[in-house]
């Protein structure tokens, strides 16, 4: 282990204890446990491993499995040897390096959340020939996920020398249900420019007992979890297991979603794919409306409870004049309601193209369809069709101003944006992100995901990823410009402003200093009185 860090129970920055005590800790937490002890009901909340520094510095560290195997061998990193990179200068990441949460701070504010830096150690604790890695993709389809399942192959096999790597089939439930399949540099050569994962993935199917006594029977050392917050929330259970049978296992998450509804990490893989690829649907929706009379295009994009594949996508085409996600709420009857919008934009342009993220008015649709929740195999809700209940709504609306004949398309690409192959820059990210986690891994790191913060990859204790949803800030610029350029209504009541603003992170914004082009959210009351109530004021 590098640095000396503390252990302590969900809490604020701990005071450092001694070494002896630190370790007390760790094993009154676990007890090396036979395989599948009864599945142990109510969960604990996972250690924090948090050390402070001077002028409010918080590390929040992630375990190491010397945390619980305090005997364990470590070795020189072969990588020091290899042609390729015993030239680079610097090549491993100085122990004290630790990437900050925040990157915009006042003269004095506090230093804040700082995360470890990942990249390559001096020291490895796996002998290289002797590693069993394991590879599982989970959740939904996304772009880049071969090209991660190829990077970890290949990357372990080219800096470390790993030969052995096992591909789980299907998900989670692949641990327990299916064989395994050998993963080799040579059958993952091309894997990167198709769409999908060639592991497959389910919804489901999470056994930790079950998954666990996999690892340890198959004698898995090293276990890459690429999937979602689900996922994530998985990997955690499963890490907590692996410790609690002190299993030399380290438990790596890769993010994975085309939502980007991940807490903490810029961005996730496959997003930029996703929003490039729904330009082509809003090109479509935009020649189509264009050409007809009164054309209305909508088109919905995947955004379950995030709409950022909306949001940039929007953004990124210019064509849109409406975007509608799951934080903003809207209305459809009414003075200031969208119908009245699509009919006052239809009067002065002619066309209009409507953007709405499949999560976004569920409410609307499950009040006027009195329909009952039901949910998918991982407890995620199954969304009724907004595009569709759009879509109709409108048309209803114009049927009965027949003086105002309108040519509606609808068009769902939904799964075609996530389904096709990664772009070039995805591909670069998810080798970046692939060879993080496998550092992390061969270093003895264990319990993480692994992304980018601020633009440098770190190493992110699981709870962090898992305690809340990436989600856009209504109250944020970047919302701002998206109205600024539809020129939408806001839609807003003053209770939404106010529930808007829990959206934000814990760590209060810093204030707008005075004199910025800055955007600011106005109630309703503000918005002007033709019901088009911009929420800009002066540019970004
Ligand atoms: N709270 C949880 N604890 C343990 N496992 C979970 C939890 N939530 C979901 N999982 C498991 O994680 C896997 C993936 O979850 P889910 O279907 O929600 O997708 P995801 O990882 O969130 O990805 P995405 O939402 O981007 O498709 C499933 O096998 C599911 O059973
Ligand atoms: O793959 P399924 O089960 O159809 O679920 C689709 C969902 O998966 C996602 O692609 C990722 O969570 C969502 O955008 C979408 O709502
Ligand atoms: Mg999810």
């Amino acid at each position: 282990m590098e640095t000396a860090t503390v252990v302590v129970a969900p809490a604020p920055v701990a005071i450092a204890p001694t070494p002896q005590r630190k370790l007390m800790e760790l094993k009154s937490s676990f007890a090396p446990a036979a395989k599948s002890s009864p599945a142990r009901k109510p969960k604990q909340q996972a250690k924090k491993k948090l050390a402070g520094g001077s002028g409010g510095y918080v590390l929040e560290d992630v375990p190491h499995l010397t945390d619980y195997l305090p005997e364990l061998k470590s070795y020189p990193n072969p990588l020091q040897d290899h042609p390729a990179y015993s030239v680079v200068k610097q090549y491993f990441v100085n122990p004290d390096d630790t990437v900050a949460k925040k990157i915009v701070v006042h003269k004095s504010s506090a230093r804040g959340t700082h995360f470890r830096r990942a990249g390559p150690r001096q020291r490895v604790y796996f002998q290289p020939g002797e590693v069993t890695a394991a590879i599982v993709t989970c959740g939904g389809l996304c772009p880049g996920l071969n090209t991660v399942i190829r990077e970890l192959v290949c990357g372990l096999h080219d800096m470390y020398g790993v030969t052995r790597v096992l591909g789980i089939e299907g998900g989670y439930k692949g641990f327990y249900a299916r064989n395994t399949v050998e993963l080799t540099p040579r059958s993952v050569n091309d894997i990167h420019k198709r769409g999908g994962t060639v592991l497959g993935t389910s919804r489901g199917g999470q056994d930790t007992a079950k998954i666990v006594d996999s690892i340890q029977d198959r004698g898995i050392d090293q276990v890459y979890i690429i999937g979602g917050d689900g996922t994530q929330k998985g990997a955690a259970s499963i890490h907590e297991e692996v410790q609690r049978r002190g299993l030399k296992c380290a438990v790596v998450g890769v993010p994975k979603t085309i939502d980007n509804d991940i807490a903490v990490i810029d961005k996730s893989f496959g997003f930029d794919t996703a929003v490039e690829e729904a330009q082509r649907a809003i090109n479509a929706a935009h020649v189509e409306a264009e050409s007809a009379e009164n054309g209305v295009g909508v088109v919905k994009l995947m955004g379950r409870n995030s709409g950022f594949i909306a949001m940039y996508a929007t953004l990124a085409s210019r064509d849109v004049d409406c975007c509608l996600i799951p934080e903003s709420p809207f209305y459809l009857e009414g003075k200031g309601g969208l119908l009245e919008f699509v009919e006052n934009r239809l009067r002065d342009n002619g066309h209009m193209v409507i953007v709405v993220a499949e999560g976004a008015g569920q409410d609307l649709i499950a009040r006027s369809m009195h329909l009952a929740d039901t949910h998918d195999a991982s407890g995620n809700k199954v969304l009724l069709d907004v595009g569709l209940w759009l879509s109709q709504k409108i048309k209803e609306h114009f049927k009965r101003k027949p003086s105002f004949p309108i040519t509606l398309k609808y068009i769902d690409p939904t799964y075609m944006i996530r389904a096709v192959p990664s772009n070039a820059s995805d591909n670069v990210y998810c080798t970046l992100l692939a060879h993080s986690a496998l550092h992390g891994a061969m270093a003895g790191y264990t319990g993480f995901t692994v992304a980018p913060v601020n633009g440098r990859h770190a190493y992110i204790p699981f709870y962090r990823i898992t305690e809340r949803q990436n989600k856009v800030v209504i109250t944020d610029r970047m919302w701002a410009r998206v109205l600024c350029s539809t020129n939408q209504p806001c839609f807003l009541t003053h209770e939404d402003v106010e529930g808007a603003a829990g959206q934000e992170e814990e760590e209060p914004h810093l204030p707008l200093v005075e004199g910025e082009n800055a955007l600011v959210v106005r109630s309703p009351s503000m918005c002007n009185g033709n019901g088009n109530g911009h929420l800009c004021s002066g540019a970004a």
